[in-house]
């Protein structure tokens, strides 16, 4: 089974390029003011354009209104929207109609109970991603780099298809694929030197490490 990989959070030519030659098929970038990887639109828009055709480029934001969004999609391009915030089914159908742009919903998970939110948005996203819920006094929905008990999936419909997010790393993503059946995988700060740092050679271990992952499986 294929396995998408986005690598977010990038800034930088280098950590782009580390992330292409790695075999990323997505590359996030942020925009979210309080972010050590937010970035703006035009720059996120140069970046995108050397990955034009090896990778789809995802917008992440957190409830952003129309003017953020007409302000991403117009200097940015992007192929994909990544909805972080607690937007409604009503608001995704809005943000997939205004921009003709399919969407990545996220959910915060920490426990089974958490799973009731995602079923009204089954259909209506485009791609559904659980991420860790936010530590008590973090300025950030997601790049907390903090996973959650990925036991808690094991409750779900097994033809669902989601990505898998939250605190995966180069040392944990063989572990989250013995545990869960995702469609696809996302990293922020298990690739990151500091907060907001890319590093090339944890960007180059982590895909060692799918890789490796991968291959015992097929074994
Ligand atoms: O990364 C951020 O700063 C961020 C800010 C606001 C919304 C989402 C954000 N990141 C997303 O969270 C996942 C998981 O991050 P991590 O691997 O646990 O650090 C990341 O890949 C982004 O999709």
């Amino acid at each position: 089974m294929s396995l998408d990989i986005k690598i977010c959070g990038l800034k930088t030519d280098e950590a782009v390029a580390a992330a292409l030659d790695g075999g990323a098929t997505h590359i996030g970038f942020i925009f979210f003011a309080k972010s050590p990887r937010n970035i703006n639109p035009a720059e996120a828009g140069r970046l995108r354009r050397a990955a034009a055709g090896r990778a789809k480029a995802v917008a992440v934001t957190v409830d952003a209104d129309d003017a953020a969004l007409d302000a991403i999609v117009s200097e940015m391009a992007p192929d994909m929207l990544q909805l972080h915030g607690h937007e409604s089914v009503s608001r995704v159908r809005q943000v997939k109609a205004r921009y003709g742009l399919p969407v990545i919903k996220v959910f915060s998970l920490r426990e089974r109970g958490d799973l009731a939110q995602i079923e009204p948005y089954i259909g209506i996203a485009d791609r559904l991603m659980f991420d860790a819920k936010a530590p008590a006094g973090s300025a950030l929905p997601g790049g907390n780099g903090v996973a959650f008990d990925w036991q808690v999936l094991s409750e779900l419909d097994g033809s669902l298809d989601y990505i898998l997010s939250g605190g995966l790393n180069a040392g944990n993503i063989g572990q989250a694929l013995q545990e869960t059946l995702p469609g696809g995988i996302d990293i922020s700060s298990g690739v990151e030197s500091a907060p907001g740092v890319k590093d090339v050679g944890l960007i180059k271990e982590f895909f060692r490490a799918v890789r490796a992952a991968k291959s015992a499986d097929a074994a």
